[in-house]
């Protein structure tokens, strides 16, 4: 047994806050370990990296995600009694839930929505203003998801709830009276999609078998129990909530698009040739370099069940295990040169479920990876082949990403200037 380098008697959380997605590379570079004891929220932790630490953090009868992230994670991002923060067969049983709303046909449906709300929202862009589009992107994937999972939006309530929506991911990890938004709005999102369960089971609104409304709702917990209608709540925003946050990610692609000129000729020809409808290809490969290279989530957090050894290190009981998902995307011994943005490296390698870790390691049937991910790939592919078949300019603006915020942005948000009406 190696004891685990790294010391504890230092709280790391301003260094932490500093460099969040950089801050465990750092560590482990340091101490020459994938595995460095620190200090942070002033309680011991672990931080670990790579395929094969990610590998055995899936292990659910060493890791528990039963308090796993912080309070004021669950308090906003998360909310109470979802499906983050549950452990083996009742975890699978929950998760089964969003697995089975992502169906080829129905992710294919939600894209096509996408784009239809945003060839509306760039209809009404006057010619030659600047739009930002993450804002744009935030309010097309609020109305396009709603009604993809079957949840009454009525125009004059879009721009809260796009709003309310927003602020749960975006203010999750921040300090200060963003964060505090994010609690008022997780309040008003729980009161909102409890209520969209009860009007569901009371036949107000019938919203279609294959809806994320309509599965959240009548899932049964194993004992054959219909969830409380909170907690029925909390898992329908977990479908709402993330997909609007996918517009982070779109708001990456505009940027890859922009300063890859290559990168938005291949997928612009790949549009010209199949009218812009198909998938797979080269905008795929963009997709997944997006995904790769950009940051999101710097990392994921589990809780030892008992002392045990992680890669031969010593972990205590209820200590909490943090992965570095960011570094694994950008470790140069999986990626070569890893802070070039080049989409053909998904054709030359492909990916494995611990070493390309966006949205979390594993199966996602059967650990916490992201179920989502079929839904967040076919997003960014329709909207980058929307973009490169639109017409704009991009005016002088800071679009350096901010690596300080959570989630990291371009500090413009990226803007742009139309130059005509988007075609068909
Ligand atoms: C912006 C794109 C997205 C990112 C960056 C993202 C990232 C993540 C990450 C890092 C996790 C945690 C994995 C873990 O704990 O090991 C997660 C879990 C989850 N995501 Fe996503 N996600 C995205 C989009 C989506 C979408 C579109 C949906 C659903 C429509 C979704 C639904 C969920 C759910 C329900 C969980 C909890 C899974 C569990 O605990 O078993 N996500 N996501």
């Amino acid at each position: 047994m190696e004891p685990t380098p790294g010391g504890t008697a230092l709280d790391r959380t301003l260094a932490a806050l500093r460099d969040p997605y950089r801050f465990i590379g750092r560590a482990v570079r340091r101490h020459g370990s994938p595995v460095v004891a620190t200090r942070l929220l002033l309680a011991p932790a672990v931080c670990v990296t790579g395929p094969a630490a990610a590998a055995e953090f899936q292990d659910d009868t060493h890791f528990t995600r039963h308090r796993a992230v912080p309070p004021r994670v669950v308090r906003t991002l998360f909310g109470k009694g979802g499906v983050q923060g549950l452990d083996g067969a009742e975890h699978r049983h929950r998760k089964a839930l969003f697995v089975d709303l992502m169906g080829a046909d129905r992710v294919a449906e939600l894209a096509a929505l996408v784009d239809r709300e945003l060839v509306r929202a760039a209809r009404s862009w006057p010619v030659g203003e600047p739009v930002v589009l993450y804002d744009a992107f935030r309010a097309v994937l609020t109305r396009a998801v709603c009604a993809w999972a079957g949840v009454p939006l009525p125009t004059v309530d879009a721009e809260r709830r796009t709003r309310e929506l927003t602020a749960l991911f975006d203010g999750a990890g921040a300090v200060g009276p963003r964060h505090w938004r994010a609690r008022l709005a997780r309040r008003a999102a729980d009161r909102w999609a409890a209520d969209v369960v009860r009007r569901v089971r009371a036949g107000r609104i019938t919203p279609p078998e294959d809806t994320a409304a309509h599965a959240a709702a009548w899932h049964r917990a194993p004992d054959g129990a219909l969830l409380p209608p909170h907690t029925a709540g909390v898992e329908l925003l977990n479908v709402l909530r993330p997909t609007v946050a996918v517009a982070v990610y779109l708001a990456f692609a505009a940027h890859a698009l922009h300063h890859h000129p290559r990168c938005a000729r291949a997928v612009g020809d790949e549009a010209a040739a199949d009218g812009g409808n198909g998938t797979g290809g080269y905008t795929e490969l963009f997709a997944q370099e997006v995904r790769r290279h950009y940051p999101f989530f710097p990392a994921v957090a589990a809780r030892a069940r008992f002392d045990l050894l992680f890669q031969g290190h010593p972990v205590k009981r209820g200590r909490r295990v943090l992965l570095d998902l960011y570094g694994i995307n950008h470790d140069p011994r999986r990626w070569g040169d890893p802070e070039e943005f080049r989409p053909e490296r998904f054709a030359e390698a492909g990916w494995d479920l611990y070493g390309f870790v966006p949205q979390g390691a594993g199966d996602p049937s059967t650990g916490h990876r992201c179920p989502g991910e079929p839904i967040t790939v076919a997003l960014i592919a329709a909207v980058a082949r929307r973009l490169v078949r639109m017409r704009y300019e991009v005016p002088e603006q800071d679009d350096t990403v901010d690596m300080a915020r959570l989630p990291a942005l371009p500090r413009s948000g990226c803007v742009i200037r139309p130059l005509g009406p988007p075609p068909e």
